[in-house]
């Protein structure tokens, strides 16, 4: 039988530790690397990178966009990521923010979570701002593959709570429906469900009920954003074992030495098991 996601990534983080690094090629950060920004540049960027965390961290987080904007070519170089991440054993969070209609959903699900398609990554993020259960089809292939999803519930932007944190008659926030639909598709499971959900370390008081989710959460923030390892503890408190936190640009301001970016990566992963370990 497929390992699940949720076994696969707690054994990550146990070999590992908790951090997941984020591929953001920017074109300032490509031309901060002495890099051109084209699809040259990029290339040398993200297989640098591949080489620097690929085998060190339990998981990477392509952002699509920063490839997509080369088109065709740069998207063969994401391509080229996700199989080279993989084949390191580093899990590949590719991070798409994909959310549609059902029907349209089963042809995401075919690209990101499918086995055999050049973009099926190990988990893929998703927006549920078309209704949770739209994602079904994505959900399902998920569990079928051993992939899994994370899914928007509080964003690390400043705009997402005006809708995020709405409420209804009953006073539960979108978000906390989130929490609860994603609770429902991981009970049960053990070590912990394939639903992930992305909160933002820079939220502040999250106001959610996290305690049956049972699933991962992948927050952003953490670096360039602003958030520290003490927000970690903050934002999450006793969730905190369940936190995957992601810094994209707060690492690859290192590059672009090999070295000294892989170190810059370790680096930030011992300071969150620090704080894991204090909590
Ligand atoms: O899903 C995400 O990863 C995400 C969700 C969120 O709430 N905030 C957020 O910043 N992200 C992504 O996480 C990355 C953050 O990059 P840095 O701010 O450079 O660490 C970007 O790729 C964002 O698109």
């Amino acid at each position: 039988m497929t390992e699940t996601f949720g076994a696969r990534l707690t054994r990550a983080v146990a070999a590992r530790g908790p951090l997941c690094v984020g591929i953001d090629p920017h074109p300032g950060l490509l031309r901060d690397w002495g890099l051109s920004a084209d699809v040259a540049g990029l290339e040398r960027f993200a297989l640098t990178c591949v080489e620097a965390f690929g085998g060190e961290v339990a998981a990477v987080k392509p952002q699509s966009a920063f490839f997509e904007a080369y088109g065709s070519l740069g998207v063969a170089v994401l391509e080229r990521v996700i199989a080279d991440l993989r084949a390191a054993g580093t899990l590949v969070v590719l991070d798409a923010k994909r959310g549609d209609i059902g029907s349209t959903m089963e042809a995401y699900a075919a690209a990101y979570l499918t086995e055999g398609s050049p973009l099926a990554a190990d988990a893929v993020t998703l927006s549920p701002y078309l209704g949770f259960g739209s994602l079904d089809p994505a959900l399902d292939a998920a569990a079928r593959s051993g992939r899994g999803v994370f899914v928007l519930a509080l964003t690390s932007n400043k705009e997402g709570a005006d809708v995020q944190r709405a409420t209804d008659a009953s006073g539960r926030s979108v978000a906390q429906e989130i929490v609860d639909a994603a609770a429902d598709r991981n009970a049960g499971a053990d070590p912990l469900g394939d639903v992930g959900l992305v909160i933002g370390a820079t939220v502040g008081r999250t106001d959610l009920d996290l305690a049956e989710l049972n699933g991962p959460i992948l927050a952003p923030g953490f670096g360039a954003q602003g958030a520290t390892v003490a927000d970690l503890r903050a934002v999450f408190g006793p969730s905190l074992p369940q936190v995957l936190p992601t810094s994209s640009r707060g690492v690859l301001r290192h590059g672009p030495d090999l070295a000294t970016l892989r170190n810059a990566a370790l680096r930030t992963r011992d300071d969150v098991l620090a704080a894991v370990a204090a909590g």
